[in-house]
């Protein structure tokens, strides 16, 4: 085996195969919860072993933070992503593991997210909001429940284009009604690649499509998906030249060059960066909101606490929601919609048109200051993070140093460097190891995001990793661990408002400032208002999540809208308890990807 200088002093759990090290652990369909463990055992960072490569996990909140800042390389399965769904050889900011490149998109498109534009996309989320309850009400009414997550996607998918892109009316694109199957269908495909190499060469060969239906489907998605995209970045670079002042992310995308030899792009050259913004907030945001649903569901105090406060606040309150029915010539009249007579409606006379008046929504920055609205959120953040598994990193080709683990050995917060490892015992402990029949799926599934150490070493808490170390701070650990947080498995949205470092936890108890938590983070606001580093939904450093503010609003506008209007209970197929365990393992287990197919639920209107 290679030498893997301070990567020894490292603690390691004790892998399942002599062979394979500890990827037969990693292959369980529910390898967070075994991470979990590991990381309440083995304390701020340990080493897990592919075959002969280490990767280093970390579950610490400033350790995780440094490697974020530090390290920039990510790995090769971000492109593996930008390639299945966006065709062979594409790649975007995303997947492009060439700095240079990254840097330059990056730069360009991040003006695009200040708060003054994400208020200008918001007013896409309201005009999009309208079809979404018609939808659900319409579903509600005839099947008695409503598949929650394709009514989401396809708002977030229209709000995207609708918003960032200022494409008029999406819907009417050829290829919008399949895009979000589509990208779904793809999304899935790559991850499964990441896990197994075999069935991505297959995948590679011109016979699979013949050989195999899925693949062939595969395919066709993938045509129409880079037909979408490339349309989108068409009408882009059509438009003449944006004003100066015009930094909505359609004009950002205008105005990118390529990073070599600065001449503008074409439409075939931008379409991997259109494809990366349309995809990157759709199931993020999407499989977020339909958490919050579920949370809400299975938590009807806590559900009625955010109703209180929103209708004690006014917020998406009498004649927001303006109602009207479609006439026989088409025209419409709108009126304050009042909630009633919607049980039946899909099947009764003309049909209900809803809209969304802007003049009578909350802004961005209202929503922002609802304490119980934002400490239900964030608990659902922390729980059933949709990167639960973000982000890993390379080491390059130097090693690298990470703060405060020198001396080596299980070092755990509160018991400082070398404390003995205590066990955590957790909500839900998994059952022993099964014996696990020899995976052909290599390597395991963890690193779908994260960061590669480089060409030279990186100092990583006082050990130098060695060139090329994988290194991966993982949300699921942070977010769940034992040492990060006091009785981690409750779901306990008060915790956030007993946090004074919340700054609407302040505005709620005390009146105090008005910037929202995370809401400046984008922007360099001020960093005592951020929450706490143990809390990285949007990761850290300078690739983290450059569409934050937008993700936050539409999380924020959505949850109020709906909770404000509808008690949401689970469908009546889904149990008492909601998603099975195992269902719910899968649902956390792979980033960025939908997890909700099954989510089902009532929406009954409110009094
Ligand atoms: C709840 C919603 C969202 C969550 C939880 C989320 C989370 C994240 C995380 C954790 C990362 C960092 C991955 C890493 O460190 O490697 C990331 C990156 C990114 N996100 Fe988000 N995101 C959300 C919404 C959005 C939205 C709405 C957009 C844009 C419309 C967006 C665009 C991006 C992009 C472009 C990157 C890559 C940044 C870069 O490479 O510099 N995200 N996101």
């Amino acid at each position: 085996m290679a030498d893997h200088g301070d990567l020894s002093k490292l603690p390691s759990p004790p892998a399942s195969s002599w062979l394979l090290g500890h990827v037969p652990d990693l292959l369980r369909p529910d390898y967070h919860r075994v991470i979990l463990q590991w990381a309440n055992k083995y304390g701020k960072a340990f080493r897990v072993r592919v075959l002969t490569e280490w990767t280093v996990v970390v579950a610490d909140p400033a350790l995780a933070a440094q490697a974020l800042t530090h390290i920039p390389g990510r790995t090769a399965n971000y492109t593996l992503i930008d390639e299945v769904c966006g065709g062979p050889g594409v790649v975007s900011m995303f997947g492009t593991l060439d700095e240079e490149a990254w840097r330059n998109t990056r730069k360009a498109t991040a003006p695009a997210f200040s708060m003054a534009n994400v208020r200008r996309y918001y007013g896409g989320v309201l005009s999009s909001a309208g079809e979404l309850l018609e939808a659900i009400d319409r579903e509600q009414a005839a099947l008695g429940w409503v598949e929650a997550e394709p009514l989401l996607q396809r708002l977030m998918l229209r709000a995207t284009l609708e918003g960032l892109f200022e494409v008029p009316d999406a819907t009417q694109v050829p290829g919008f009604d399949t895009l979000a199957t589509n990208i779904t269908l793809l999304m899935t495909e790559a991850n499964a690649q990441i896990t197994d190499p075999i069935r991505k060469a297959f995948y590679a060969t011109p016979l699979a499509p013949l050989l195999s239906k899925h693949v062939a489907r595969c395919r066709t998605a993938l045509k129409s998906i880079v037909a979408f995209h490339t349309n989108t970045a068409t009408r882009v670079l059509s438009r003449p030249e944006p004003e100066p002042g015009n930094t909505l992310l359609w004009a950002c995308l205008h105005r990118l060059r390529h990073p070599r030899t600065g001449r503008p792009l074409t439409p075939k050259q931008l379409h991997p960066e259109v494809g990366m913004y349309t995809t990157a907030g759709f199931d993020t945001t999407t499989s977020s909101t339909g958490w919050c649903m579920y949370a809400a569901a299975m938590q009807p105090s806590e559900q009625e606490a955010v109703a209180r406060e929103l209708r004690e606040a006014g917020v998406f309150g009498r004649g927001a929601v303006l109602e009207a029915e479609r006439e026989e010539e088409g025209g419409a009249e709108y009126g304050e919609g009042d909630g009633e007579g919607q049980e039946g409606a899909a099947n009764r006379g003309p049909r209900r048109l809803l809209r969304l008046d802007p003049g009578r929504c909350p802004g961005p920055e209202e929503l922002a200051r609802l304490p119980r609205l934002n400490a239900f959120i964030n608990e659902v953040l922390r729980m059933y993070s949709p990167t639960a598994l973000a982000a890993e990193r390379q080491v390059g080709d130097q090693p690298v140093r990470l703060g405060g683990l020198a001396g080596g050995g299980p070092a755990r917060a509160p018991g400082g460097p070398g404390a003995a490892p205590t066990h955590h015992r957790l909500a839900h402990d998994l059952p022993p190891l099964p014996p696990s029949p020899l995976p052909l799926c290599l390597p395991p599934p963890y690193p779908l995001t994260g960061r590669q150490v480089g060409d030279q070493p990186v100092r990583l808490g006082g050990l130098v990793l060695p060139p090329r170390t994988t290194v991966w701070p993982m949300t699921y650990a942070l977010h769940m661990g034992a040492d990060n947080w006091g009785d981690p498995e409750a779901f306990r949205p008060d915790r956030w408002l007993e946090d004074p470092r919340c700054a609407f936890a302040r505005q709620g108890v005390d009146g105090g400032p008005q910037e929202a938590a995370g809401v400046g983070a984008a922007e360099g606001g001020p960093r005592s208002e951020e929450p706490p580093r143990r809390f990285l939904p949007f990761g850290a450093g300078p690739k983290n999540c450059v569409g934050q503010n937008f993700g936050h609003t539409v999380l924020r506008s959505l949850v109020g809208l709906l909770l404000s209007r509808y008690v949401v209970r689970l469908g009546p197929d889904m149990g008492p308890d909601g998603p099975s365990a195992e269902e719910t393992a899968v649902l956390t287990q792979v980033a960025v990807i939908t997890k909700l197919r099954r989510l089902r639920l009532r929406f009954q209107p409110r009094d």
